[in-house]
């Protein structure tokens, strides 16, 4: 898409944020918004807000703020909100379990479709309205899936990878602590709560936050 290409990689990360945001806004039937409210809502500094919406063909008009409908049809377009991605869980345990009960389509039109795990006892059961098969079948399932979230142990995590890129998943959201190896194509992102956590603590101890007098 022409307008995304043209948007720094570290303002695209922040477009969910905003967009859950503004989303919220709408919904309590707010139709503008100043930089200083949304920087307080999204912990993103003023500047940067309004450098991010500089991007996005939103100026904003001193005493006005933002547009809220002009923002969100952007946001939109730019996230493909107004078209649905699929998404499978691979590993119906602790995690797997509480993301499958968690309603991703609230705020977004990112469905987990489908969910796989290796334990006979899971598979045939629907949580969260999501049904569980079998690992197995994975290839015969998963056609119009485009990317897959990762919730097994460690050690199958390579193995499964490997079965999802043949199957043409693009995109793999990996909460294992394995560091999977996937062609260039294929883009990963790595969710680590622990190192979070410490990233967190660190923050907190070096770069503690003002309090305006
Ligand atoms: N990223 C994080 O912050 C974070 C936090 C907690 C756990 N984890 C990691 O997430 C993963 C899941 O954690 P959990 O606590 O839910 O574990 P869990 O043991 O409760 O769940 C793992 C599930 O994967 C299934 N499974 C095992 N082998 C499989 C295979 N080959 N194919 C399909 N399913 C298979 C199991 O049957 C089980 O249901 C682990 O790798 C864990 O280290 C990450």
């Amino acid at each position: 898409m022409a307008a995304q290409s043209k948007i720094p990689q570290a303002t695209a990360k922040r477009l969910p944020l905003y967009y859950r945001f503004l989303n919220n806004l709408q919904v309590q039937g707010k139709s503008r918004v100043s930089s200083k409210e949304l920087s307080e809502a999204v912990k993103v500094d003023s500047a940067t807000i309004r450098r991010d919406f500089s991007y996005f063909g939103a100026l904003g008009k001193k005493g006005y703020g933002y547009n809220v409908e002009y923002l969100l049809g952007f946001f939109r377009k730019t996230l493909d909100q107004d078209e649905t991605t699929y998404v499978a869980l691979i590993g119906v345990g602790n995690l797997g379990t509480a993301f499958l009960h968690y309603n991703f389509t609230k705020n977004n039109n990112t469905r987990i479709e489908m969910a796989f795990d290796a334990d006979p006892n899971k598979v045939g059961q629907e949580i969260g309205g999501v049904p569980v098969y079998h690992i197995d079948d994975l290839e015969e399932r998963i056609n119009h899936v485009q990317a897959a979230i990762l919730t097994v142990p460690g050690a199958e995590a390579q193995t499964i990878t490997e079965r999802l890129m043949e199957s043409g998943i693009t995109g793999i959201l990996n909460f294992t602590p394995a560091r999977i190896t996937v062609p260039e194509e294929v883009r990963v992102h790595h969710i680590d709560l622990a190192v979070e956590l410490q990233s967190l603590i660190y923050f907190m101890k070096h770069y503690p936050l003002e309090i305006e007098e």
